[in-house]
Order: structure tokens, then sequence, then C-alpha cells
């Protein structure tokens, strides 16, 4: 069973999380960069209406084949209590997805909002079956926490 972990993440807790989570499972991992390339000002003034606003970015790469996985886990930060426009843009991009198991994670600052549940209800949009979401603190990852779960939510749902 083939897993792959696709992702943004602006300041690398997401990464990091991500990372650790897919040298655990085995599973494979892309990482989506915005086209915007924000500055930590702009993240603010211009990526957090745009994410509670429910936008899609514009993205790099601009479509994400997964037809060869049983899996797909979908990861954000959370801007402004949603996804932010990169992770909106990752649905959207995904190739193959319908009827693939999924889980959807984020990082915060601790205050996630209702952020893993939007990402969960846009991935069964695109005909996911969202076994599983995780949420972890941007403290707990700096802490190297969370990733042991993430990774245990994949591989039990891929039947890794
Ligand atoms: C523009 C912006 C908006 C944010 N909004 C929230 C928020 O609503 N709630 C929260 O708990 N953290 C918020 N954060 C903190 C991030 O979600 C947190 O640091 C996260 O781990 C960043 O992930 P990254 O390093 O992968 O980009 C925000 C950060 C930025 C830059």
């Amino acid at each position: 069973m083939r897993a792959c972990i696709v992702y943004y993440s602006a300041t690398g807790n997401t990464r990091a999380l991500a990372e650790a989570a897919a040298g655990l499972s085995g599973a494979d991992i892309v990482e989506v960069r915005d086209e915007e390339d924000y500055s930590k000002v702009m993240m603010y003034l211009k990526g957090a209406p745009r994410a509670r606003r429910g936008e899609a970015a514009r993205i790099e790469p601009a479509a994400i084949d997964v037809g060869g996985y049983d899996l797909v886990a979908v990861g954000t930060p959370v801007w402004a209590f949603r996804p932010t426009p990169a992770a909106n843009a990752i649905v959207a991009a995904l190739q193959n997805c319908e009827g693939k198991q999924a889980v959807a994670f984020a990082t915060s600052g601790g205050a996630p909002g209702d952020t893993v549940g939007v990402l969960k209800a846009r991935m069964e949009e695109r005909g996911m079956k969202v076994v599983g979401t995780f949420h972890a603190s941007d403290k707990e990852v700096k802490r190297g926490e969370g990733a042991d779960a993430l990774a245990r939510l994949i591989s039990s749902a891929s039947g890794a």
C-alpha cells in the first residue's frame, strides 16, 4: 500500500511534520510552492484574508497525479482559522484522487478553528474518503511531537 503526503509550508512547521511523518511511514512526499511567495507581512495582509475567503492560490506544481497511491494526506498551516490558499489549490490540483483514502492535517499557533474540518470537506468534494484528521501546534512540532501519531494514522489508514 502506497501513501503520498502533499503539503504547503510557509515557515517550516508543516514541512517538518510532513517530512518526519514520511520518514516514519515510508510515504512519498510532495511540497507545493505558492507562486505568490509572500513576505511575512504580506502573509497576514494578503494571504490570511484570501484563506478566510476560501480562495485558491496559483501553485507549483500545478497538477499532482496521485493515481499510483492508495492514500493521500494533505497538510496545511492554519491561516486565519482556515486552510491556506495553497492547500485549497492542492485539493483542486490532485488528479486521479477520486475514491482514494485520505488524511487532512494542519499545524497552527494553537488556535486552529475548524481548519481540518474545512480541508476534509473540500477533499470529500473531490471524491476522497477522509479516514482521519490530525492537528499539531507549532510548539509541539518544534518539540518533535506529532509525527509518530500522524505516521500511524497514515500507515493504518493505507493498510501499510
Ligand atoms: C498569515 C498567518 C495567519 C495565521 N493564522 C493563525 C490562526 O488563525 N490560528 C493559529 O493558531 N495560528 C495561526 N498562524 C500560525 C501558523 O498556523 C503556525 O505557525 C503554523 O505552524 C505555520 O505553519 P508553517 O510553518 O508550515 O507555515 C498564522 C500564521 C500566519 C503566517
